[in-house]
């Protein structure tokens, strides 16, 4: 049998309200803080959730209800006591997570019938989707197609060797991640990790960055600055956009790589440097070199072992699974229940070319968490909505498509009343549960809807069970 999962959560839970929830065959589990919630919850599996406002919390439990009301398996219905939704904290958590309220003193057949249809709205939502293939990770990539588990190889390959690395691959492929991967793997990992982007440094500050200076070294050289070459000593190196490294620069560096020895701007002493060379450019070197912009002998010094980052467009189901990880960290910030992407978002995700490649990715997905209205991000949340149009699509999957996201948004609106959302969508109650199911939209053995029991014009602002 379904078990009915109730989880209280109140400062001063009351034994009748517990008692009649028992009585209707709710196992109820209470809890007196936030922090409780998520450890009474097990994996996905729907619970009720009865939040008491009107017993009151503490400060500290109302800042993290956020996160807890936010779980996309607990069907919440508030308590509150007359007035209080007056307060807009108050109204805005009841809003925004709670299917519905009940007002103190309780009536607790009120309450048992709101806590049930919260619950099968959870049901409903289920689990938020998941990534369709597995992330293998190296670091901090993730990656699954061909192209990336031949880079993860690569890595480990370079990693057990001190020769140094040139990363070419456009911007925004994880050049940086690769690097910071490749000494996490080597016999440095307890040294420095020390990124520079040379490309985003002053002409004039470029040697003391690289190098240091003395103090009194030039204008404004207060004190001595250890460079960030001496800083990585021991450990790696990353120079990232090295194709902007200025020729002035370039000949210093070399100096370095054939020596290992620097001198810090305005010094005498020279310092013996031990540290492992990785760099990176998105910009063709071969034309730079050719160009008379970057020397031929440093490009043959940095370039001993090569790896090349694969753009996001050649990726394959990744970007599917890079969309869904980016979508879990910034979720987290959101504090809502986005369950994952609608078909013309993954559509449209798939057809873009991504000059900007995983950190275009991103950007779209943070921007879309806090644009987004419905409970799927969408090829225009993405921004992406002019791939859509393009497509060609089938009749039959036009009207699925319209008629799911027409059902979501009126359960949403209705905050998942049955009656007032098949009203507005002009059908009975009886085609909007055989929708549900033909969709897939709710669980297949949930009960069948009793048209004539189910009264839509009742008073209460609860749904019947
Ligand atoms: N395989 C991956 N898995 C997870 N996140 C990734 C992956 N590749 C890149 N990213 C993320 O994408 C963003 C860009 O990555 P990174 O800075 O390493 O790219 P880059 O190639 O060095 O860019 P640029 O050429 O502009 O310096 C970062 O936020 C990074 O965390």
């Amino acid at each position: 049998m379904d078990v009915r999962r109730l989880i209280y959560l109140s400062a001063k839970p009351s034994a009748e309200i517990r008692q009649f929830f028992e009585q209707c065959d709710w196992q109820v589990k209470s809890v007196r803080s936030v922090k409780e919630v998520a450890k009474a919850v097990d994996g996905f599996d729907a619970a009720g959730g009865l939040l008491d406002l009107a017993a009151g919390l503490p400060l500290h439990e109302i800042e993290a209800l956020d996160a807890c009301l936010a779980m996309p398996n607990i069907g919440w219905v508030a308590i509150v006591s007359p007035g209080q939704l007056a307060d807009s904290t108050m109204r805005r958590l009841v809003r925004d997570y709670c299917s519905d309220y009940v007002t103190v003193p309780v009536v607790p057949e009120r309450a048992v019938r709101a806590v049930g249809h919260a619950r099968g709205m959870a049901t409903l939502a289920g689990a938020p989707q998941q990534a369709p293939v597995h992330a293998v990770t190296e670091g901090d990539m993730i990656g699954s197609c061909e192209s990336m588990q031949a880079l993860f190889r690569s890595i480990k390959r370079v990693a057990s060797t001190d020769a140094p690395v040139f990363i070419a691959g456009e911007s925004g492929t994880g050049k940086e991640l690769t690097a910071a991967a490749i000494h996490q793997r080597s016999s440095r990992r307890d040294a420095p990790f020390v990124a520079i982007n040379c490309g985003a440094i002053s002409r004039e500050l470029v040697q003391s960055e690289l190098f240091g200076h003395e103090r009194g070294a030039f204008t404004g050289a207060t004190q001595r600055r250890i460079g960030r070459v001496e800083a990585a000593n021991g450990g790696t190196l990353f120079l990232d956009e090295i194709g902007d490294l200025p020729l002035e620069s370039q000949a210093s560096l070399l100096r370095f790589l054939q020596e290992r020895k620097i001198e810090r701007l305005g010094g005498q002493e020279s310092i013996d440097v031990d540290v492992r060379i990785i760099s990176a450019t998105h910009v063709d070197l071969d034309a730079a070199i050719a160009d008379g912009r970057f020397r031929h002998d440093l490009y043959h010094r940095l370039c001993v072992l090569r790896i090349v980052e694969p753009p996001l467009r050649e990726r394959g189901a990744d970007i599917e699974l890079l969309a869904f990880h980016l979508l879990g960290h910034f979720r987290r910030d959101a504090g809502r229940r986005l369950q994952g992407f609608a078909p013309d978002a993954m559509d449209a995700m798939r057809r873009h070319t991504w000059p900007g490649n995983v950190r275009e990715l991103g950007n779209r997905i943070r921007r879309a968490v806090v644009m987004a209205e419905g409970r799927l991000i969408t090829a225009k949340d993405l921004e992406l909505d002019h791939l859509v149009d393009q497509m060609p699509v089938s009749l039959n999957v036009a009207r699925e498509t319209a008629e799911r996201m027409a059902i979501e948004r009126a359960l949403l609106r209705h905050r998942g009343r049955y009656g007032e959302a098949a009203r507005d969508l002009g059908i009975s109650r009886v085609t909007l549960y055989r929708l549900m199911d033909a969709y897939r939209m709710r669980e297949p053995d949930s009960a069948e809807p009793k048209p004539d029991k189910r009264h839509d014009d009742h008073d209460d602002h609860s749904e019947p069970d």
